[in-house]
């Protein structure tokens, strides 16, 4: 936090983008749940700002859907609305904004106030949105903070453009970019894992890693929002943002301290040293229709009539990067994420290398640390040991931290609950930095233009399945080995 103080002024959270999608799934909800839980500043006021004209009690409306509210609730819950205003306005004219300083004036009454803009808008009115808000909203005295969201840019081009932009109009202290995987429990929990455990931080490197698999998926396509996706695609959606973060964190040297500074250093420094990707190391796919999928057809990504006939869009994309330094220079890290797939899971397998000088007749698996992200949060260690009893057999087993059972009382936030709540109190820890966005488009710019320039052909995969049949060809020439033999056995409780 800049100053202790800072809470004790007045706040006002501006919603920019107030009648759209995101706004309404997601955005109102967050600010209910930190508000209901007496966790911002006392004195903070909401302004949705949108082109649609509507009333606060429409907002509302809009949003009962999708904002839990428990019994006992209720007066809080009329409170928080109490505390919202909207305001009708083009996001291309100056004088509208004006209105909109007026209208966040009047919770300020002249002393020091902070404001925080969400920009919940399409990138297509991002410059003027933010010119508008330099020129007309900015707080006078008091902090003006404006959080982002991707996409940020399609490309290096595109988005050196965007940051110069910003970069003209704030400070980097300013600005938020969210990535929201970097709001997810386990997500947070990579640094802990690493560096507060001595037991992982003498093998975690070249020596005993064979490879790292991070990924992502998800059991349904695109469903409607096809032409917005079609133009960008799996890479740009997933991998280049959230699972790239992943890899920095997993990678990363230790930083010098907590500080948001350096362990964004430290991010920065190991993506420097990840060549941008080849075509030899990517395989993409796109989900073809299933008449029977979970009994009911399931149409194709070419079905969906918002995506352009014959589009080669990848709604999976597998690849491979490669770090040349000391600790990882051949440790292949693979990327994996896709739509349409047979289940939701993000998670990340460190796997290590086989056990050298085997006296066990070939029977010892490698070691596998599993770092579940979602659904149901887990770290477990998949190891070998003797099977209880008189034999002296091996059995696949694990030591398993599953979060539902450890902490039962836990009450784990939504990512952007976290993430708005660190904008509040100034932390940039779990915030994109610009350095950070380029070195991501460095090593996928290239990647995306070869594919999008040679129209290169996607495997097919069957919505619902796990993907192109490649892929897991894919995994073992990158030393990931999947044995099929490891069995769990689901506690009562889970
Ligand atoms: N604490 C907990 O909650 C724990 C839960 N478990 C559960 O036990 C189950 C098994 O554990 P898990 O570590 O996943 O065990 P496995 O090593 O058997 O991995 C299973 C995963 O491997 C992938 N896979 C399947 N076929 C192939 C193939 N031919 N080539 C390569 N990969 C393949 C699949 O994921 P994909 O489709 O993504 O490739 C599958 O989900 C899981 O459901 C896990 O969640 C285990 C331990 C603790
Ligand atoms: O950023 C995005 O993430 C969501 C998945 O988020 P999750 O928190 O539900 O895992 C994805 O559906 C969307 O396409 C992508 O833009």
């Amino acid at each position: 936090m800049e100053n202790k103080a800072d809470f004790d002024y007045p706040h006002t959270f501006i919603l920019l983008g107030a009648s759209g999608d995101l706004a309404k799934k997601k955005i109102y909800p967050t600010i209910w749940y930190l508000y209901r839980d007496n966790v911002l500043p006392k004195n903070t006021k909401f302004v949705g700002y949108a082109r649609t004209s509507q009333t606060v009690s429409e907002v509302r409306e809009k949003c009962k859907k999708y904002i839990k509210v428990r019994p006992g609730e209720e007066d809080k819950y009329e409170e928080f609305w109490a505390a919202n205003d909207y305001l009708a306005g083009a996001y291309d004219k100056r004088i509208d904004f004006e209105k909109l300083n007026q209208l966040i004036c009047k919770n300020e009454k002249g002393i020091v106030a902070n404001r925080i803009f969400y920009l919940a808008v399409p990138p297509t009115v991002f410059e003027d949105v933010t010119v508008n808000i330099k020129n007309s909203c900015v707080a006078i005295k008091g902090y003006t903070r404006v959080i982002i969201e991707k996409p940020f840019g399609r490309d290096d081009v595109s988005s050196d453009k965007l940051s110069n932009h910003l970069a003209n109009l704030f400070k980097e202290e300013q600005i938020y970019r969210i990535d929201h995987y970097l709001g997810k429990e386990m997500v947070q929990n990579l640094m802990t894992i690493r560096f507060a455990n001595q037991i992982f931080c003498p093998s975690w490197n070249r020596s005993n890693i064979a490879s790292v698999l991070i990924s992502f998926k998800e059991p349904f396509g695109t469903e409607g929002r096809g032409g917005y996706f079609d133009d960008f695609g799996m890479i740009r959606d997933v991998m280049q943002n959230h699972l790239l973060q992943i890899l920095s964190l997993i990678a990363m040297e230790k930083p010098v301290s907590l500080h948001p500074n350096d362990i964004r250093d430290e991010k920065v420094k190991v993506l420097r040293h990840i060549p941008a990707i080849e075509m030899k190391d990517i395989l993409v796919g796109q989900y073809v229709g299933n008449p029977n999928g979970n009994g009911e057809e399931k149409l194709g990504y070419l079905d969906d009539p918002t995506v352009p006939k014959g589009s080669v869009t990848p709604t999976y994309a597998l690849a491979a990067l490669w770090i040349n330094n000391a600790r990882w220079e051949g440790v292949p890290f693979i990327l994996r994420c896709g739509k349409a797939l047979n289940e939701r899971k993000a998670e990340v397998r460190i796997q290590y290398k086989d056990v050298p000088g085997d006296i066990f007749g070939g029977n010892t698996k490698r070691n596998e640390l599993v770092i579940r992200v979602q659904p149901g949060e887990a770290l477990y260690l998949k190891m070998m040991s003797k099977s209880p009893g008189m034999k002296f057999d091996l059995v696949e087993t694990e030591l398993d931290l599953t979060y539902s059972m450890r902490y039962r009382e836990a009450d784990v936030p939504d990512a952007y609950e976290r993430l708005i709540l660190d904008v509040f109190t100034g932390t940039q820890m779990h915030f994109v930095r610009s350095d950070e966005l380029k070195e991501a488009w460095r090593i996928f710019t290239p990647i995306l233009q070869q594919l999008e320039e040679n129209h290169v052909q996607p495997h097919p995969y069957v919505f619902g399945s796990r993907g192109p049949a490649a892929a897991d060809g894919k995994l073992a020439e990158y030393n990931f080995k999947y044995s099929g033999s490891y069995k769990w056995q689901k506690p009562s409780i889970c």
